[in-house]
């Protein structure tokens, strides 16, 4: 049963306006430039075509875009912000729709979501019992990559990681169609005055173009990689009241990269998965870590913080996250970790000890109070052993972690590193690039997802 608010015919929320409080909202207006437009496939009009078969597995392609690919797992790319001059038609009509539909998302999601259940309810079991926070993600994510369909380079790399990710929830190709003529339903219905044959033709080809990558990159993982891991937990270490470092072993080996993320789903709370990130670069025993703060209202950070134990049984979905360490270049690491954020960059700063390098690497690790550096003595412990490593601890007073790096410098040399909250990922990047870094060297997670993962 979905929630009363999901009822088909009278969508009853109230409208959202844009996606609150994180400045990246799904229906935003998109302004800054972005890569020359590539015309989307063509497709019959007017209904969403059967996906095709997976195409054959090809060899991997080689990197397109600018954040590093290392070899090993994919480290993908964020959808870049597409320019509005050099849009192509299809993305122009398909920004018009989002624009007239933006003022009410949140009715649009509700009768997406109503319609796709009522139509095929044998989805229904894909998605949690309790739709409230994580119900408009699949919604969420089709309708950005649609915004963004000119910026292929970008947009391929990005639409193949979710298609992996959602390998994991059991969806496959036959769901697509199902979930593309909710979609243009749900749009037909509140973008009622720019809706025409062209605008729906044009949302099919990308909506088609959208999936077909989807697939296809399924497909491909398929080959090689199991749609979820099961991870024991093997030890259990509260740091504080609220912090906990897990520790778990997957049930085959698990490749990622220092500075990825995986998404997690506890026994407790069937089929809602949250992300953390990995806090360990890859071991020789094949361990993994994340630390975990239970957040208000989160359930299942408070369930593994809380209720696991050793010997409880975890889902793991595949490894993601470009945030990792540009191993082709000899610049220097300016690290910022907010709370727990500090979980990834305690693995980049393993990861280039592993590589041997000799490269500066300076941590500013953040906490509202002492008590709240949970993870100092191990930073510390890090800093004696590599001559290269500078730890600094930074405890709010007045002064936020993003000011503090003010203070010390130059940065020029250095490529920047956030993890934290989204506010510090914010201001974070204002900081960096006020002291020289270009943004183009300035790595982060998404804001985006960052706050689906407070929970
Ligand atoms: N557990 C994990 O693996 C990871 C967690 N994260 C995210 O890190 C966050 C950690 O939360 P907490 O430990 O509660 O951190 P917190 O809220 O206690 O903040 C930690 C630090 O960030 C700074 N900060 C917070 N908000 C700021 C803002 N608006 N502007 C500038 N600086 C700000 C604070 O000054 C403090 O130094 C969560 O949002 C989590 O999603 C990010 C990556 C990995």
């Amino acid at each position: 049963m979905f929630e009363a608010r999901h009822s088909m015919d009278a969508p009853t929320t109230t409208s959202a306006g844009s996606d609150p409080g994180d400045g990246g909202g799904w229906f935003t207006t998109r302004t800054t430039a972005g890569p020359d437009p590539t015309p989307p496939g063509s497709e019959p009009e007017g209904r969403i075509p059967q996906p095709r078969p997976a195409r054959e597995p090809r060899p991997a392609e080689p990197a397109r875009t600018a954040p590093v690919a290392p070899a090993g797992p994919v480290a993908e790319p964020r959808p870049q912000r597409p320019a509005r001059q050099s849009a192509s038609p299809d993305a122009l009509l398909v920004r018009r729709t989002m624009e007239e539909v933006g003022p009410v998302a949140d009715q649009v999601t509700s009768y997406f979501y109503a319609l796709l259940f009522v139509r095929h309810p044998e989805l229904r079991q894909l998605f949690p019992v309790a739709m409230d926070t994580q119900r408009d993600r699949l919604l969420k994510a089709l309708l950005t990559a649609a915004e963004h369909i000119d910026n292929q380079d970008v947009l391929v790399a990005y639409l193949k990681n979710l298609g992996r990710g959602h390998r994991k929830y059991g969806t496959h190709a036959g769901h697509y169609p199902a979930v593309g003529e909710c979609l243009i339903a749900a749009l037909t219905r509140y973008a009622t005055t720019t809706w025409d044959a062209p605008t729906e033709a044009a949302w099919v080809r990308t909506y088609t173009a959208i999936s077909q990558i989807m697939i296809d990159a399924a497909a491909e993982d398929e080959l090689k990689a199991p749609p979820w891991w099961l991870a024991e937990v093997v030890s259990h270490d509260l740091r504080t009241s609220d912090i906990a470092v897990v520790t778990v072993r997957p049930n085959q080996p698990y490749p990622f990269l220092a500075g990825q993320y995986t998404t997690l789903e506890t026994p407790w709370w069937p089929r809602i998965w949250r992300h953390y990130s990995f806090a360990a670069a890859p071991r020789s025993d094949g361990l993994l870590s994340f630390h975990v703060k239970a957040v208000p209202a989160g359930w299942v950070s408070n369930a593994l913080v809380h209720r696991a134990r050793p010997g409880d049984v975890l889902r793991l979905g595949p490894p993601a996250g470009s945030m990792t360490v540009d191993h082709s270049t000899d610049a220097g690491l300016l690290c910022l970790g907010g709370g727990t954020g500090i979980a990834p960059i305690k693995a980049l700063v393993e990861d280039v000890a592993e590589h041997g390098e000799r490269r500066p690497v300076e941590v500013f690790y953040g906490a509202r109070t002492d008590h709240d550096l949970y993870d100092i003595d191990t930073m510390l412990r890090l800093q004696r052993t590599h001559p290269w490593l500078a730890v600094r601890p930074i405890v709010d007073h007045g002064l936020q972690l993003p000011d503090a790096v003010r203070d010390y410098g130059p940065w020029d040399e250095y490529d920047g590193y956030l993890s934290g909250p989204p506010g510090m990922i914010r201001s974070g990047v204002d900081a960096l690039r006020d002291v020289g870094i270009p943004v183009d060297r300035i790595r982060h997670d998404s804001v985006e997802d960052l706050v689906a993962a407070a929970n």
